[in-house]
């Protein structure tokens, strides 16, 4: 199907199949939405909490202070409705068959298409359409917007927020008396119950640049309870930051009215560090999480193209109903993920059908591109297109009572403290000008955000925090938090789609028009040559000489043009690496490496053609008329935009990707040299070890052969003297074997032979001392060097300090073998 006309008058006619198709699309306000069924845009309440919402007024329902867990009336903790995904879903929950038309990779996202005229009034935020207020500046710095929000409290306020800007610990609450009282300083701090003032001051510049083209994130961190869901989803009476923006979003629609946008929004949580997609009916989402496949695509999500406000509240209200919240000890509703609602914003020119004219179809119906624009660029309409996320953390808190609860808190706490840690380190790095590894990938939230914590969004953090005495040293852990991000260097770029056709039309153009000028000069240089001087024919082949390089410098361009319009596939931008899987193998990381590091000088090529260009334009003389001043300037910043868009793409495309590419290749290949080093540093303290074993065995046998000489000598001796039997002299007995490492664990002889002693005992009958000693081989010789080894320790057991001779007890104190081995099992000689 092709587009029809856009023209203001014929407009409805090709918006007019919009609307059957929304689900949401309606004027009916009247129709109970879903603000105004459920007090908070979470899962259905329990009917205990819907009791409790509608009694109590939002001041007097503040949640107790973590950290002093106030148990209910009976004692027992507050009954747990947790909320399991989807278990028995709302009549109507799931799309039919004929409501899926609103999954984005089922409609045409040409005939999806919002602009100011299709608009119904109930789209539109009356309060800022009335207030006309100024949009605060903040999301223009390269900064992170950081607030802060006090919720009220019914306890002992520990902090003072008088002065502007400033919250600081009351003295008397400070650690010890000398510590002084922590001060912090943030964009804003603010506190109260009124949500409309914190739009404004924290979330409407950011949802204005998401208008503009900027990728957007505003995120709520702070402990459990302490105001974080309020702040982002808000109540029927204080609606948050969510349902503000989306408001926020059609009316920014309606004051554009030369643009037309594509819609689509995603919804997911991080549950248990698994990602879940909060769209998708919960049988499919539970067996098939999301996956985070590159730069911040993520696959398979459902994207729902939306057309009105109250498409928008449909689709938020099916995702809450699947978002797991639990009672806690602090919290009667107390988020258990991370949840994170994306609204992907795609827009362009409105042009006046001309589709046909530049040659395109519109393509109908396309299989889902994840990360990529869905809307066409047509006829020189580029597409700009941006992402505004809105997430609501799970806060930090201590351990529950409940097994389960406590477990979903490890998962939060970890992941939180990853987010901390990486926060952390972008500061230094941004503080220091340095290039340190950041630990994205240590959890999905910080994965899930590296895209925007690198630099690619503008981001808006308000941090909740509870007043209380009892959570001073909470508070105090999410303001040094809060003071950590403030120092993040963020560098968000518009993104834009160029529309390479109409590009490639225009550097044909020119080409032709610089061909006929060529040839004109050509054809009159003969008679022109006659009349210039030297130094002006040399001038005019320059002129001629640059001529001809600019044709060149087009025809050059325009095959690049091609070549990248060839790679772009199906989502219409240059083919990029960013959706490298990172979990693949070193051998393929290097492959994606090579090819991304091939596109980049292709690039890289074309931003030198394009400066090139730039410098090569013709300069206007001083009294060239108005007109054609402007239309230089025009012409000249349109090609600084196409030079920036080309500049942005390659940055954006290829310099973060190249950078992980490498940063992975290197870490894998450091674990792995790593692991080697520890490696060999064991076996080599292993071999010292060994080796210090042997010179001790050494010395030991060493030692015994000394020993053992001394004892041939004395028993010569001592036979000499004609104390020993003759008999035993010349004994025939079997020579028994000298100790060694395989005797130890085998008595020989004797009363005290046990547990591998050497077993000496001087018997009459029997003793081994009547053997011939001299004849022996030395106990050196006799063990090989091998079976060392295997002596891991020499404990000997031996008798001394008595020594039976022909029945009479000899002493033997000065014995020199006692004296070694006493020395050997360090006993008192
Ligand atoms: N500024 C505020 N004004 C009035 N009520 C508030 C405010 N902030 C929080 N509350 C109330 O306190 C309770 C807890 O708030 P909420 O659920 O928003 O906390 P949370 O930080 O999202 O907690 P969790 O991390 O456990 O999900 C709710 O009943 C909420 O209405």
């Amino acid at each position: 199907m092709t587009i029809a006309s856009t023209s203001r008058l014929a407009r409805p006619a090709p918006f007019t199949p919009k609307r059957p198709l929304s689900v949401s699309s309606s004027n009916d306000l009247s129709t109970p939405s879903v603000l105004n069924t459920t007090k908070k845009y979470k899962a259905a309440l329990s009917s205990e909490s819907r009791l409790r919402t509608t009694k109590a007024p939002v001041h007097s329902s503040l949640a107790p202070v973590p950290g002093t867990p106030i148990k209910s009336n009976d004692g027992s903790r507050p009954k747990t409705p947790s909320t399991p995904r989807g278990t028995s879903p709302a009549p109507g929950f799931f799309m039919g068959p004929g409501d899926m038309s609103m999954d984005v990779s089922r409609v045409d996202p040409e005939e999806a298409l919002v602009d100011c005229e299709t608009l119904e009034a109930g789209d539109v935020s009356a309060e800022i359409d009335e207030g006309e207020l100024p949009i605060p500046e903040y999301g223009k710095e390269d900064k992170v917007l950081v607030s802060i929000r006090i919720r009220p409290t019914n306890g002992h306020q520990a902090w003072d927020s008088s002065v502007p800007h400033t919250i600081k610990l009351l003295p008397q609450h400070a650690k010890t008396a000398l510590s002084s009282a922590p001060e912090f300083h943030f964009d804003e701090v603010l506190s109260g119950s009124e949500n409309k003032h914190i739009y404004n001051a924290v979330a409407r510049s950011h949802v204005c640049a998401a208008m503009e083209g900027y990728n957007a994130v505003i995120f709520a961190y702070g402990q459990t309870a302490s105001g974080k869901t309020f702040t982002l989803s808000g109540n029927e009476d204080q609606p948050g930051i969510i349902p503000r923006a989306m408001k926020d979003v059609f009316s920014h629609i309606r004051r554009a009215p030369t643009r037309e946008y594509l819609l689509r929004c995603s919804y997911l949580e991080i549950y248990n560090e698994t990602i879940y997609d909060l769209l998708s009916p919960p049988s499919v989402s539970a067996t098939q999480p999301v996956q985070i496949i590159g730069q911040g695509v993520l696959a398979p999500l459902r994207e729902e193209v939306v057309t009105s406000l109250k498409g928008v509240r449909e689709v938020m209200e099916r995702g809450e109903r699947h978002r797991r919240t639990a009672s806690t000890d602090w919290n009667e509703r107390s988020s258990r993920s991370h949840s994170v609602f994306r609204l992907v914003i795609e827009s362009r020119e409105r042009g006046e059908g001309k589709a046909e004219a530049s040659g395109r179809q519109t393509p109908g119906p396309r299989p889902p591109t994840p990360g990529g624009t869905r809307l066409q660029t047509i006829g020189g309409r580029s597409v700009q297109m941006s992402v505004l996320s809105l997430i609501d953390l799970a806060g930090s808190e201590k351990a529950t009572s409940d097994k389960e609860r406590t477990r979903e808190g490890k998962y939060i706490n970890t992941s939180l403290l990853t987010l901390g840690s990486v926060i952390g380190t972008l500061a230094e790095n941004a503080a220091k000008n340095k290039s340190d590894h950041v630990p994205y990938r240590n959890s999905k939230l910080t994965r899930l955000l590296q895209p925007s914590l690198s630099g690619d969004a503008r981001i808006s953090v308000v941090c909740t925090i509870n007043p209380d005495v009892n959570a001073v040293t909470e508070s105090t852990s999410t303001l040094q938090f809060a003071s950590r991000i403030k120092r993040v260097q963020l560098n968000a770029k518009k993104k834009e789609v160029v529309d390479t056709d109409a590009l490639i039309e225009r550097y044909r153009k020119e080409i032709e028009e610089l061909k006929n000028k060529l040839s004109e000069r050509e054809a009159e240089a003969p008679v022109r040559n006659r009349r210039l001087s030297a130094r002006e024919q040399i001038d005019e082949s320059k002129a001629m000489k640059d001529l001809n390089a600019r044709i060149q410098q087009l025809t050059k361009l325009i095959l690049t043009s091609q070549t990248v319009d060839e790679g772009k596939g199906d989502d219409s931008r240059p083919a990029s690496p960013s959706k490298v899987d990172f979990d693949m193998s070193p051998y393929q990381l290097q492959q994606e490496l090579l090819g991304a590091r091939r596109q980049l000088e292709s690039q890289a090529t074309q931003i030198l053609s394009l400066e090139a260009a730039l410098l090569a334009r013709p300069e206007l003389p001083p009294d060239a008329p108005e007109t054609e001043k402007d239309k230089l300037i025009a012409d000249q910043q349109k090609t600084i935009r196409e030079l920036e868009i080309v500049v942005c793409g390659y940055e954006d495309n290829l310099g973060e990707p190249l950078r992980q590419v490498r940063e992975d290749v290197e870490r894998e290949w450091e674990g792995r040299l790593a692991e080697e080093v520890t490696r060999r540093e064991g076996k080599e303290a292993w071999a010292a070890e060994l080796v210090k074993q042997l010179e001790k065995e050494k010395k030991v046998r060493m030692t015994l052969e000394d020993e053992r000489r001394a004892l041939a000598a004395f028993v010569s001796k001592f036979d000499s003297l004609g104390l020993g039997g003759g008999n035993m002299l010349s004994s025939s007995k079997p020579v028994p074997p000298l100790p060694s490492s395989s005797m130890r664990a085998k008595p020989t002889f004797g009363s005290r032979v046990g547990n591998g002693g050497l077993g000496i005992v001087i018997e009459e009958t029997e003793s081994p001392m009547r053997i011939d000693l001299k004849n022996q081989p030395s106990l050196l010789a006799q063990t090989p060097e091998e079976e060392w080894s295997l002596m891991d320790d020499v404990s000997f057991d031996i008798e001394v300090g008595k020594a039976k001779v022909g029945g009479v007890v000899t002493k033997r104190a000065e014995s020199p073998l006692k004296e070694v081995l006493a020395r050997k099992e360090n006993i008192p000689v």
